[in-house]
């Protein structure tokens, strides 16, 4: 019968009283007596009851009576005090009897705080039981703060365990005073190697020589400011060493010590030094790249300026490269590139620094040389080496290279100068015939500039449309009759005048400028060939000249197609001239170029034919229309006999394979007539006209009296 004083038993704000009395009357006498207080009366009729109520609600004091039917005094207090929940709760023995000593002693023993013999002088019972509510509350409050406190230092505790990052608590003597698991992991040792070490003894960056109180560590600790080292190094216990980011910030200044936080850094370092070696490595071969070629060019003239010593770049550029990527394809050309790395890398020493530093160029700085000629001959063996068999895949082919070699100093005291150096030289050796090297002078320099400012007016030249194509006439030799005409390419250079293409063409080949201006000599061609169409008829031809790199081209044929529809023109209306030399860069996709040329239906020309190559064996297969023999050929062939034979041989074997031949350069009658004798069918030369305006050329003549040459020139 537990009768609850106050609504309000969820929140206490009230202590909980509970009296425990058999007998109603006392109940109810106590109840009057105390009902007024400052707590909550709660009242049991027996021992079960008052369990009950100890169970269901904090209860501050119990007030209990000793003797009880079934479960007396001493029972209810044995079994309060078994139990955590109540283990505590003070209790007051009430007793109506006089007790006996034993009886007291025994009340004590099983747990009472004091004993109360009635009759009892209310007002001390209200104090007693007025401090004995107040020392329970403060006993509770104090349990709730050391839980609180408790859970506080387990978290602490397990977020220190925890935690990734390294944690040392050094006192303002140095000394670590706490480590936390991570900081002894990272050290490679137990927390308790730490503890009670001077932190420096740790430290091999920032080292402080001048102990602990000089260091910044302590400098920064006595300012109460953080003290923080991006990239600081830690001594491990095993002497090992550990890159780390470290911040050191003071604790609060009761504590005398100050946190550090260690951030494991070695992941992020090798990322870094990772990082940084891509950066300058080439990834197909492993070797450096332009930009780690750079910074070792960098780092030895920097270094060989102080010591006086010498060194040379060697340039080297692999020949025929582009033909073997692009017939064999980008993973053949990738194996080549690895394995002539590897090769250039064999021969050179290994403080030599070697790169690749565009697609099939290398470079090489050979260290501490001791004469130029040492590099003429680090030069002839990379030449050697390359120049070999290769087999990829099955496939035999021959490589070629060309080196260019600067000597610091005297070709260049820069990076840039000595490559540029370099680069001129190599260039020099490819113009002098390839598998060559070539040691930088001077002279190449000014070559080099004019080549520069010569390319530059070239692009000049083509955006403001300053070349023409000028028409030199062919003609039957046995009727006289007009072929047609070849289309000659004039730059008309507004100081020079007008230069001629054998100056500019080949440096537009090497600077493929040649395909821009290639695409408008088909279009100003065809554009001119639907004029002459109507002068001359639907048989005359134009010959069009078709550099080796325009010959190379995968688009040749795409653009024909397009000047040929634009203009309505018949294909065999169109020749187009290539040399023997563009023919023979890649014999499969020669073969390949020609097919679709010849599924197209233009003419097919070999120019300067005899010059070349001349292997009779090419001829059966290639499909060709006409051949072109040299006119050094034909100005030589009245007085020599030699030249007389390969040109009566030309005639022959076209005769032989139903091909056209014509004759260049013709100036005299004399050789018109010996030609003509010699059953050669056409010619073009000096002697009719030389290439003319197109204005001059529509008054050539379909038909013409060779009595009454040369014709008038226009040009
Ligand atoms: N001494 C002498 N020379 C004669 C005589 N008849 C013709 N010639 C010259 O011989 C060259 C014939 O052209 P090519 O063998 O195709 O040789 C051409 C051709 O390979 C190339 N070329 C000319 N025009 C073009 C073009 O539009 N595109 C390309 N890719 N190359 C061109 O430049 C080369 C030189 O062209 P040009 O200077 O125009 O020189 C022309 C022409 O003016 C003669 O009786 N005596």
């Amino acid at each position: 019968m537990a009768q609850a004083q106050s609504k309000n038993a969820a929140v206490p704000a009230k202590q909980v009283l509970l009296v425990v009395d058999d007998r109603i009357e006392n109940l109810e006498a106590m109840q009057a007596l105390l009902e007024d207080g400052d707590w909550l009366l709660r009242c049991a009729s027996s021992g079960e009851e008052a369990l009950r109520c100890l169970l269901e609600e904090d209860v501050g004091l119990v007030l209990l009576d000793v003797q009880m039917p079934g479960m007396d005094g001493f029972e209810v207090a044995r079994l309060m005090r078994g139990n955590p929940r109540t283990r505590l709760t003070p209790i007051i023995f009430v007793s109506a009897i006089a007790q006996t000593h034993d009886a007291v002693l025994r009340g004590y023993s099983s747990g009472a705080v004091d004993f109360v013999l009635k009759p009892f002088d209310s007002s001390v019972l209200r104090h007693k039981i007025q401090s004995l509510l107040e020392h329970e509350h403060n006993r509770c409050e104090l349990q709730t703060l050391s839980q609180q406190l408790e859970r506080a230092r387990a978290f602490n505790a397990s977020v220190l365990a925890n935690a990734a990052e390294g944690i040392l608590v050094v006192g303002e003597d140095g000394r670590i005073q706490f480590a936390n698991p991570a900081m002894a992991q990272m050290l490679d040792g137990e927390v308790g190697d730490l503890e009670g070490v001077d932190l420096l003894s740790f430290l091999k960056n920032p080292a402080s020589e001048d102990g602990w109180q000089q260091s910044e560590f302590y400098l920064h600790f006595k300012r109460e400011a953080t003290y923080r080292v991006h990239e600081a190094i830690m001594r491990t216990l095993k002497g090992g060493c550990l890159p780390v980011a470290l911040s050191c910030s003071p604790l609060p200044r009761p504590q005398r010590a100050m946190v550090l936080i260690a951030l494991d850094m070695s992941v992020v370092r090798n990322l870094h030094a990772q990082l940084e070696s891509q950066a300058v490595t080439d990834a197909l071969t492993g070797l450096l790249n332009r930009r780690g070629f750079h910074q070792a060019l960098e780092s030895a003239l920097a270094r060989i300026e102080r010591s006086g010593q010498r060194v040379a770049v060697l340039y080297l550029d692999l020949d025929g490269f582009k033909r073997i990527n692009d017939s064999l394809g980008h993973d053949v050309g990738d194996q080549l590139l690895r394995r002539v790395g590897e090769q250039l890398k064999a021969c050179l020493r290994p403080y030599d620094s070697l790169a690749r530093i565009g697609g099939d160029e290398f470079t090489a700085l050979l260290d501490n040389l001791g004469h130029p000629e040492d590099a003429a001959k680090v030069a002839e063996k990379l030449i050697e080496l390359v120049s070999v068999r290769h087999n990829l895949d099955g496939v035999d082919f021959t490589l070629g290279a060309s080196v260019g070699i600067a000597c610091f100093p005297e070709c260049g005291q820069s990076v840039e100068g000595l490559l540029r150096s370099a680069d001129m030289a190599m260039y020099e050796a490819k113009r002098a015939g390839r598998q060559q090297y070539r040691f930088f002078s001077p002279e190449m320099n000014g070559r080099a500039r004019s080549r520069l400012m010569l390319e530059e007016s070239l692009r000049h030249a083509i955006e403001n449309d300053d070349f023409v194509l000028v028409y030199q006439p062919q003609f039957h030799l046995d009727s006289g009759r007009l072929r047609g005409f070849e289309a000659l390419l004039r730059w008309q250079h507004r100081v020079a005048g007008t230069v001629a293409p054998n100056v500019f063409i080949p440096l537009l080949e090497e600077t493929r400028l040649i395909n821009r201006l290639g695409e408008w000599i088909f279009r100003e061609g065809a554009r001119q060939l639907a004029e002459f169409k109507q002068q001359f008829g639907e048989d005359m031809v134009l010959s069009l000249n078709v550099s080796p790199v325009q010959f190379g081209m995968p688009q040749l044929v795409t653009d024909l197609q397009r000047v040929l529809d634009a203009h309505g023109l018949k294909p065999s209306q169109l020749e187009v001239e290539v040399t023997e030399s563009a023919l023979m860069q890649d014999l499969e996709l020669t073969q390949a170029q020609l097919r679709q040329l010849r599924e197209l239906g233009v003419k097919i020309a070999i120019d300067d034919f005899g010059t070349g190559y001349s292997s009779l064996a090419y001829l059966r297969h290639f499909e060709l229309d006409t051949l072109k023999i040299d006119r050094l050929f034909v100005s030589n062939m009245l007085d020599s006999p030699r030249d007389a034979a390969v040109v009566s041989t030309i005639i022959d074997l076209g005769r032989h394979l139903g091909l056209e031949v014509i004759a260049e350069g013709v100036e005299t009658q004399e050789q018109r007539e010996w030609l003509t004798r010699h059953h050669c069918n056409i010619m073009q030369g000096f002697l009719v006209a030389p290439g003319v305006p197109a204005g001059t050329a529509m008054q050539v003549p379909a038909q013409l009296d060779w009595s009454k040459l040369p014709l008038p020139r226009g040009e």
